[in-house]
């Protein structure tokens, strides 16, 4: 089965997630979608100093929005900062030094950016392929860390701020590998079998559609959407995924491609007239499962996945953030 999802889903990856899959689903975009003038509105980008993050912080700027960029290097964030001023001429643009896989800060960091800022827009963007299981200090898994409980934690301490401001949207970056995965809660942090990093990575992706259709139907005050970015030219892509850039480097996507659904997701008004909660690629919301594939999970192992990143993530709130 799992031989066929995988060669049903490279077949359809090389029809739609390359350079000439967008530029065929451009030819349907409305020009006047990203008509928007975003002044006033505050949008905060995880992994905002590269790739997809870093196209959708220039392209938001550009619109006039505030940009929080939440980076792990301040040497990197502060670089990316001054092009995304000096492309764009917008001063408002912050930087937030955060590790996405440390529970503990994510909470702290959430708790005082809810104290001194509003926040419109989330686009939980940050994300990691690691090849060998590797343990952060808390002895966590480092893709499940960064990707699902990271994810997981910031958006649920960022929910009270989301919920009191006008068109609040919540955008995950997930992954069109997603569609390989059926939903396994038994084993979050892959401690059984052979460890494979791509497998991980996908089963996280799986986590985040399934936490968005979640989110989605408990806060109907938020717009949550979901998305698969395409096959792009990436710092990620180079270094997690050699042999398959190798291949594939003269059809992948540009930064800016892969970033097109993740910018009208955050801004256009042409979205919330779609239902909360869907799974985008291309503007369009798409099925999250291949014809028969077999990778639907029951409501009950929905519910478990959030009950169990609910118990963990607990056990990191800061003593100061239960006061
Ligand atoms: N490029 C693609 O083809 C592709 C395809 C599907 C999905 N995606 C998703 O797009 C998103 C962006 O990736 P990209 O391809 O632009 O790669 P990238 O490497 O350019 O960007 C990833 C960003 O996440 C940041 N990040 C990773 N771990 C972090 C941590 N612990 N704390 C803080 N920041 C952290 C990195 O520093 C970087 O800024 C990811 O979620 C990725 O899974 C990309």
């Amino acid at each position: 089965m799992s031989l066929y999802r995988n060669s049903v889903w490279f077949v359809k990856g090389l029809r739609e997630y390359t350079r000439a899959g967008y530029e065929s689903a451009a030819k349907r975009f409305v020009e006047d979608d990203l008509g928007v003038d975003v002044a006033g509105r505050h949008y905060m980008i995880t992994g905002a100093n590269s790739g997809i993050g870093k196209a959708t912080a220039l392209a938001i700027a550009k619109k006039g929005g505030t940009i929080h960029m939440v980076c792990r290097s301040r040497e990197r964030a502060e670089e990316a900062k001054k092009e995304i001023e000096s492309h764009t001429g917008n001063q408002n643009i912050l930087v937030h030094l955060l590790d996405m896989s440390n529970p503990k800060e994510i909470w702290e960091f959430a708790e005082k950016f809810k104290s001194e800022n509003k926040l419109n827009v989330l686009i939980n963007n940050a994300g990691c392929m690691v090849n060998k299981r590797e343990l952060t200090d808390d002895g966590l898994e480092k893709n499940f860390a960064t990707n699902t409980l990271g994810m997981y934690i910031l958006t649920k301490a960022l929910l009270p701020a989301l919920e009191k401001e006008e068109d609040a949207r919540v955008v995950n970056v997930s992954s069109g590998g997603m569609l390989v995965q059926k939903l396994t809660v038994s084993d979050l942090q892959f401690e059984c079998g052979t460890f494979d990093g791509t497998m991980a990575y996908a089963q996280n992706k799986r986590q985040q559609v399934t936490l968005t259709e979640l989110w989605a139907k408990s806060h109907s005050k938020i717009h949550f959407s979901v998305m698969h970015p395409g096959w792009a030219d990436t710092p990620a892509v180079r270094s997690s995924m050699p042999d398959f850039h190798e291949k594939m480097k003269n059809r992948l996507r540009t930064e800016e491609q892969g970033a097109d659904t993740v910018i009208w997701l955050s801004i256009s008004p042409a979205v919330v007239k779609y239902p909360s909660g869907l799974f985008f690629q291309d503007r369009k919301p798409v099925p999250t499962h291949l014809p028969l594939a077999s990778t639907h999970s029951s409501p009950e192992d929905e519910e478990k996945l959030l009950h169990t990143l609910e118990e963990l993530s607990q056990r990191f709130v800061p003593v100061t953030c239960k006061l």
